[in-house]
């Protein structure tokens, strides 16, 4: 029957270099064994080093590929990542406003790796305001999660009231990721979910710099997972195990922040 197969939609920036953005997200998504489609809203010149150049792309660009999404797949969940400024926001919260594509992860990328701004300081009351409530999930890491609290997060108490926040702002399930934690043994993530139970995923901390696009692959994995029937506790625990051996095993390419092994985890037929 025409579109069955499990189809998914990343609605993000590209990263030429290959290891972040919707390049990550695509090749996450064939990892497990979806189809994946994507919006792009700007191009960014990149590499492991950094982000050279950065051009969002117009509303009317955007707009037309969304029509065209929508017009001939059935997408089963997306997510977005790198969002750019204030326009590109708004634009993306009317199209999932209009459009049915599933549960909807927010991944709320801000600052690459290397430091360069993905979103304008001003754009971030609107993702608030107009993405939050439209989200099946929401992915910070610790600074976005401060950006949009207000809570100075250094203890694992204040991740579970930054997460208790975000809720009342109308997430229905979060996930704040802690790579940027400083605990030099484990990566421990908590998540608190819709009904209220809440867990923390701990891994082992890989001493690597090796992390580019730790972000997008977690949320692109999720989202794979949820195109696929499987229920949010069980589709984030899956992306965590995928995420770690990405990281664990390393391969060599670039000369700052490197990609991730996303073949590491294997695949699922
Ligand atoms: N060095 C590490 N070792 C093990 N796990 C890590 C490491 N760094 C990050 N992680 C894990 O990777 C996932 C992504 O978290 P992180 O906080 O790095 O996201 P991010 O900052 O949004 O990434 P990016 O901006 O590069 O896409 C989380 O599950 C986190 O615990
Ligand atoms: C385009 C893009 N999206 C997201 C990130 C964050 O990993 C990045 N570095 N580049």
């Amino acid at each position: 029957m025409i579109n069955e197969f499990p189809q998914t939609l990343t609605i993000a920036g590209s990263d030429c270099g290959g290891g972040a953005g919707m390049q990550a997200d695509l090749k996450t998504m064939q990892m497990r064994r979806v189809f994946g489609a994507t919006v792009i809203v700007a191009i960014t010149a990149q590499n492991t080093l950094g982000v050279q150049k950065a051009y969002p792309l117009t509303t009317e660009q955007i707009n037309a590929q969304f029509a065209s999404i929508a017009d001939d797949f059935r997408i089963r969940a997306c997510k977005t990542g790198m969002l750019a400024d204030i326009p590109t926001v708004q634009i993306v919260a009317e199209n999932l406003r209009r459009y049915d594509f599933g549960p909807y992860v927010l991944d709320p990328v801000m600052v690459a790796k290397g430091g360069a701004k993905l979103l304008a300081d001003d754009a971030i009351a609107e993702v608030k305001r107009d993405l939050i409530p439209l989200c099946t999930l929401i992915t910070p890491n610790l600074p976005e999660t401060e950006k949009l609290t207000g809570i100075k997060v250094e203890q694992p108490e204040q991740m579970k009231e930054a997460a208790r926040q975000l809720q009342s702002m109308g997430a229905k399930n979060v996930l704040v990721k802690a790579g940027h934690f400083n605990d030099p043994d484990y990566a421990t993530d908590y998540v608190l979910l819709a009904d209220q139970r809440d867990f923390w995923m701990k891994a082992k901390r890989v001493h690597t710099k090796r992390t580019h696009g730790t972000g997008d692959t977690i949320s692109s994995c999720i989202v794979a997972e949820l195109a696929k029937g499987k229920p949010i506790e069980e589709a984030i625990k899956i992306s965590k195990q995928f995420v770690t051996a990405s990281i664990a095993n390393t391969i060599q390419i670039g000369h700052g922040h490197g990609p991730l092994n996303l073949w590491a985890f294997g695949g699922e037929k």
